[in-house]
């Protein structure tokens, strides 16, 4: 199985810190990953690097079957290459609906003429519907966002990214601050959008790791210090001293 995202060999230091470290990390085009690391570990240094914020010092990000290197793409065409992120915080229009949200954010031809020029289509409008659906809030379409719940906010910023059509997708934390419902729909969510792109999960909650059951990798001082099932992964005792061991 071929890989939609290589990181080989990358480096990044700040100010004579070796944040990350030699860091290789491959995943597939469906697949769902967990990044798991203590604080400090490079998690968001990582997300940084792929996502065109931070450019590394040594190494290569390879990105699709023609293997386009990353590195020399701005942030914004990395994101049109098909990377999205999604931040801790949600960041949706509160005065909007979620219609309205998700419609703005569909993938159209940008520039100032296509903007001018833009009219939402009955297709567009069904496509807002799709979304609303597969982020499960369907039946939340007319609902001012500002009036949602904090999980609530949080698929909706997700379907914003899917509007996107991106290849890839990075979640920071998804289900930080969610109640025990919110976060089994999420879990849910990320399994569903793992079937047909790459979903990476940087994420602190062991328990919310473990729903996932998916292959997770741990990150240590900027490098991959074990990959596997969690089970494998919190066996090893390089993991249990440098991270489960801190409790
Ligand atoms: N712009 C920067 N300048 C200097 N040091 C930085 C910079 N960005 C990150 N670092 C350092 O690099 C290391 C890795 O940081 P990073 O934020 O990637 O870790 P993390 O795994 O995301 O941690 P957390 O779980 O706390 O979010 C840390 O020691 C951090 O202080």
């Amino acid at each position: 199985m071929s890989a939609l995202l290589e990181v080989s060999g990358v480096s990044v230091t700040f100010d004579g810190f070796r944040a990350i470290n030699n860091l290789s990390f491959n995943i597939a085009a469906q697949e769902l990953r967990a990044i798991i690391g203590p604080n400090g570990a490079g998690k968001t240094t990582f997300m940084d690097i792929v996502t065109g914020k931070t450019r590394p010092d040594e190494g290569s990000v390879t990105f699709g079957e023609r293997s386009v290197s990353l590195l020399s793409l701005s942030e914004a065409q990395i994101a049109r290459a098909g990377v999205g992120r999604k931040f801790q915080r949600p960041t949706v229009f509160e005065d909007q609906s979620v219609f309205d949200n998700l419609m703005m954010a569909l993938k159209k031809p940008r520039g100032p003429l296509a903007v001018l020029m833009f009219r939402a289509s009955k297709g567009d409008a069904r496509k807002v519907r799709d979304l609303a659906e597969e982020v499960g809030l369907g039946d939340q379409l007319e609902r001012k966002s500002g009036e949602l719940s904090h999980g609530q906010k949080q698929w909706l910023e997700i379907g914003m990214l899917l509007a996107q059509e991106p290849r890839l997708l990075l979640v920071d934390e998804p289900a930080a601050g969610m109640t025990l419902a919110e976060r089994e729909h999420t879990t849910a969510l990320l399994v569903e959008m793992a079937k047909t792109r790459a979903v990476v999960v940087v994420e602190h909650d062991m328990d919310f790791v473990r729903r996932l059951d998916c292959k997770v990798t741990v990150l240590h001082e900027g490098s991959v210090l074990a990959e596997g099932t969690l089970d494998h992964v919190t066996k090893n005792p390089s993991v249990i001293e440098v991270y489960l061991g801190r409790g």
